[in-house]
């Protein structure tokens, strides 16, 4: 029987991130991996507009002002919110590290709430590396970087190729994409081999 182990601890056998050559440079604002993504997206008016810059080594900021739109209760965030906005900002790594990595696994602690109007500083880092599996790790603060910490994510995210996308994409937006010349030029800055 093949047993899948949920660990978010890496393990044995797995080895320190290598940040790619050509990855961004350190303070180099990545940009949107697709305008209509809800964590990154310019396009999508119902997102969350995050602004992700290239930390030193296989790390990255990022930056999100909690909206109206993003409450659960009165005047809070939603606790799914503040998850997919970890989420994002951990795979924004993969500009990093060159590849195409979609989240497997994510797990969130939510350690205080935050209100309406916060200001979200985020801060990711890849852990490990074993094959396609790469063990990232995230935390949010309010209001600065060195704010208190009000939500903190582990997570697992799998290497995939393009075709992943093509493959399970509802054809017209894959279309579209396909024959956007700037997303196939992000596609190639995520792959090292596109
Ligand atoms: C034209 C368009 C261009 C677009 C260019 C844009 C590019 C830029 C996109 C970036 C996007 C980021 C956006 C934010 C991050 C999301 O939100 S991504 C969206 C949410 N995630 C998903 O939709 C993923 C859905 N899941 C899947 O598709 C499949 O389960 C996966 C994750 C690809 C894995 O399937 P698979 O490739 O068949 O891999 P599989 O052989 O099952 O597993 C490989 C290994 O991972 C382990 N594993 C797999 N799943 C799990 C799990 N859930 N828990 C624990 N271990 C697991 C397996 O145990 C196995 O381990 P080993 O045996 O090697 O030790």
């Amino acid at each position: 029987m093949n047993v899948r182990t949920t660990s978010l601890t890496p393990p044995a056998g797995a080895i320190a991130p290598v940040r790619h050559p050509d990855a961004p440079a350190p303070g180099e604002l990545l940009g949107a991996h697709y305008d209509q993504c809800f964590g990154c997206g310019e396009a999508q008016p119902h997102g969350l507009h995050l602004a992700t810059r290239a930390g030193e080594g296989v790390s990255v900021t990022a930056r999100f002002t909690v909206k109206a739109a993003h409450q659960g209760a009165p005047g809070l965030a939603h606790g799914g919110v503040l998850a997919a906005a970890l989420d994002e900002t951990m795979g924004a790594l993969g500009w990093l590290l060159r590849v195409i990595a979609v989240t497997g696994r994510l797990e969130t602690d939510f350690v205080r709430p935050v209100p309406v109007d916060t200001d979200l500083y985020l801060d990711a880092h890849v852990v490990a590396v074993r094959g396609r599996k790469i063990y990232s790790t995230a935390t949010g603060r309010i209001g600065g970087p060195d704010g208190p910490v009000a939500v903190r994510a582990d997570a697992l995210f799998i290497e995939v190729k393009v075709d992943h996308f093509i493959a399970n994409g509802r054809p017209e937006e894959i279309n579209a994409a396909l024959s956007d010349p700037d997303q196939v030029k992000v596609a190639r800055a995520f792959e090292v081999n596109p």
